[in-house]
């Protein structure tokens, strides 16, 4: 599958809190039902033994589902399972993580709202690229904030593919969209909801944003 065509749609990423108490695997496999096709398992804890059994679970619900696993921060983990992998400008070298995982891997790369830093994560091998925070956040409410039109000039300058986070909701979604973003990064419009069926709902709603050319 072209790269392009895997990287399109909702990006819904874990939170330890929000899917605490049983929700993680029931929540996430609803995201997926709902149309996610990329997941990130975003756990700051350092119990590697409970972070295995959970991304390795993970794993096994994307591929049922068709849909990529992207480890947060952890490139000995992502290794480890052979799945993607998300940096931050604070987590270590790209380009030695592209070394470790080969060609293939998807790796995306936080660039807030700096095009210097993505052009320098294109040629440090990443497969994408994400802008944000571009509304208030409840997640991560002190990362830097990025203006909406930074996506067009991103999608001129950057031959990546370009995911938008931080804050987004369906009603929000798709003015980042027309701006260039091919993926929504998703938290607490997704996760935080009563219910699994809630959840699905919810993916569905952002996943049919990208089924209009
Ligand atoms: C898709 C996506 N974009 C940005 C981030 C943020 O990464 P980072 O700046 O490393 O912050 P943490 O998520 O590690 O707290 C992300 N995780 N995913
Ligand atoms: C993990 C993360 N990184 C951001 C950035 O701007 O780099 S914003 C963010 C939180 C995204 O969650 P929510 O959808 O709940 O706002
Ligand atoms: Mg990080």
């Amino acid at each position: 599958m072209k790269e392009s065509t895997r990287l399109r749609g909702l990006y819904a990423i874990t939170d330890s809190k929000l899917l605490a108490d049983g929700r993680l695997l029931p929540y996430v496999e609803a995201a997926l039902k709902g149309g996610a096709r990329l997941l990130q398992y975003r756990d700051k804890s350092s119990d590697e033994a409970r972070r295995l059994r959970e991304a390795d679970a993970l794993q096994e619900l994307c591929a049922r589902h068709g849909a990529q696993l992207i480890i947060n921060d952890d490139a000995e983990l992502a290794a480890r399972l052979g799945v993607g992998l998300h940096l931050g400008q604070e987590d270590g070298s790209l380009a030695a993580a592209r070394a470790l995982l080969g060609r293939q891997a998807i790796i995306g790369a936080t660039c807030h709202a700096q095009l210097p830093l993505a052009e320098q994560a294109a040629r440090d091998g990443a497969s994408y690229v994400a802008f944000g925070r571009f509304f208030q956040s409840q997640t991560k409410p002190g990362a830097p904030s990025a203006n909406p039109e930074l996506l067009r000039e991103a999608r001129a300058r950057i031959g990546l593919p370009i995911v938008a986070i931080g804050g987004i909701t369906p009603e929000t979604a798709p003015g980042l969209i027309a701006e260039g973003a091919q993926m929504i990064a998703v938290i607490h419009a997704l996760f935080a909801a009563e219910n699994a069926a809630e959840v699905e709902r919810r993916a569905r709603a952002f996943s049919q944003l990208f089924t209009t050319p």
